[in-house]
Formats: C-alpha cells, structure tokens, sequence
C-alpha cells in the first residue's frame, strides 16, 4: 500500500477551508438522524438545515451549496422533496450526495432509490452491504446495519463509480474510497461507532460540507469528510466508557480537531 498523496489540498486544508466557508448545507435525512447530524455539522464547521417537504425542498436545494438525501425513513412526501431538490441541485450545479439505507430491503425503497440514481448523485455513500447490493450483488445487510466487511465491497463500489460515474464511499472497521480509476483506504474510528445510531448517516452529510467547500473534487472532499470522523471517533473512543459517552465526547472532537492534527493523525493510504 502507498501513502496517498494529495497535490492539491490536504485533508487538513480542506477542512480549514470548509471551516471559513461554513457552508449552508441542506439535508434531507431520516428521523433517527436529523437530530445527531445537525450537531455533527455544527461541531464539524458547517451550517446544517434539515429541510425536506417537497413544497420547498426544490426551492430551498437552490439557495444551499449541497444537498444531502437519505431514504433511512423514507415516505412519499419525503421522496418528492428528494427528486425536487436533487433536480434543482443538478440544474444549479451543486454536488448531492446519495445515502441509500437498507435500499435492498423493500421494494418501495429499491424503486426509490433508483429513481434517486436516475437523478446523477455526485457522491454516494453507504456501508458495504448497502454498496454491495447498489452495484447489484447479493449482500448480507440486516435492515440499516451492514452484514459485510468493507474489503468484500471495494469491487461492488469500483463498478458502481464507473457505472454511474459518482465517487462511491464505503464505510465500516475500514473505509474505501473510489472514483472508479483512484481509490483510497482510511484507517481509524472506533467499534463504538457503529453502536451509536446514525453516525453514517451523519458522515454522509458532513460529506455534503467538503463538497460544497470543493464541489469539483468530490473524491478529495469524500476523503477528508472520512478522516475527520476516523480521526475524531477514534480520539472520542480513548476518552468514552461505552455507546452512550461516546456521542458527547465525539462532537467535542469534531469541534476541536486542528487542521493540523488531522493531517497528522489522518491515516489514508492509496488502494
Ligand atoms: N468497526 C469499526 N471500527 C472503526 N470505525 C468504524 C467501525 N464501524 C463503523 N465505523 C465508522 O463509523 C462511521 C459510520 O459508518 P457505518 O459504516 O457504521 O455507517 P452506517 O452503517 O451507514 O451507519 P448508520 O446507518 O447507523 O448511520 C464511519 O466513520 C466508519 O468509519
Ligand atoms: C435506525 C434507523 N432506522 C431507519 S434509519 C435509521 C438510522 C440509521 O441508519
Ligand atoms: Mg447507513
């Protein structure tokens, strides 16, 4: 494995960057996560807003720099705020990013999502079982929570990039990152994440503040979002006792991490 390097920005100089343009983020998420993602992005640098009826969600996908959509409880109403505000993203050239939870597991939410896919998500992030079914293999997902290792869903995210020519995002113990030509690994977090509900969710949407900060380097923007929170989960972890003082502790991680300390902690390495 080679060290990834970045000739443009590094991790850390995207993060001051997303940082001073605190940008205005919209971000149509589930129940479960609206709340723990708006204070994930507050603590993160960036300005969150949760808005998702589809009287306004095209409207409001204009004024915003990124858009967010996760199908994590998904209704019709909520659907056509998706495809409003996706639409008007794509017409004003903004990135939106794909978060397609438990897509596989009925099939109002596979019509759905491919519905979500016809609308060109610039980014789409999931964890590998999610990924694995998206790129149309068979995966071990039970409801939201992943059935696969990360490792066993980088060819599914490789073939998906190159399919629908989004960089794709795989989460788990590891991370891969893919645009379907360059690809990278990032190290770190923590067990604990996965047993706090919601925290991909939350990433997804801190992924829509780096791409908003850089929306013609989606794969850099990806990469710096995942170090952040493999970063910050794992300095929460030496500091928590369990699930429930891990989510305190880890917003005041967010907050807290130097751009600095997060080009020398980040472990990212080229795949
Ligand atoms: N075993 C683990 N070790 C280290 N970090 C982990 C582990 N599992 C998940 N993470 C981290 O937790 C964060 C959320 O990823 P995860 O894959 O759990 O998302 P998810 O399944 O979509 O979560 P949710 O649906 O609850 O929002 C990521 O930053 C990921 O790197
Ligand atoms: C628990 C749960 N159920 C639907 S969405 C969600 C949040 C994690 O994906
Ligand atoms: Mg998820």
């Amino acid at each position: 494995m080679q060290t990834i390097s970045f000739p443009g920005e590094t991790p850390g100089q995207l993060l001051a960057a997303m940082r001073a343009q605190n940008p205005l983020v919209q971000n149509i998420t589930n129940f479960v996560a609206m709340n723990i993602a708006a204070n994930v992005m507050l603590a993160a640098g960036a300005s969150p807003a949760m808005v998702h009826t589809q009287e306004e969600a095209g409207e409001f996908a204009r004024i915003a720099s990124a858009l967010t959509v996760n199908i994590g409880t998904l209704s019709p109403d909520f659907l056509m705020g998706m495809k409003e505000a996706a639409k008007a993203a794509g017409e004003t050239g903004k990135p939106w990013i794909l978060d397609p939870v438990a897509h596989f597991a009925t099939g109002y939410r596979r019509a759905a999502t491919a519905e979500l896919m016809e609308l060109k998500p610039a980014i789409i992030r999931g964890n590998a079982s999610e990924i694995i079914a998206l790129a149309g293999s068979r995966s071990s997902g039970h409801g939201v929570d992943s059935g696969d290792p990360t490792e066993a869903a980088e060819g599914s995210a490789t073939a998906l990039a190159r399919q629908s020519s989004a960089v794709v995002a795989v989460t788990g113990e590891v991370d891969f990152v893919t645009d379907g030509h360059r690809s990278a690994r990032i190290m770190g977090g923590s067990d604990l994440m996965p047993r706090v509900t919601a925290l991909g969710c939350s990433l997804t949407c801190l992924v829509g503040a780096f791409a908003a900060t850089r929306p013609e380097k989606p794969f850099e923007a990806t990469v710096a979002a995942l170090a952040m929170f493999a970063v910050a989960g794992g300095q929460a972890a030496a500091e928590a006792s369990g699930p429930g003082s891990f989510s305190p502790v880890f917003l005041d991680r967010l907050a807290a991490l130097s751009p600095e300390a997060l080009d020398a902690e980040a472990r990212i390495t080229g795949a």
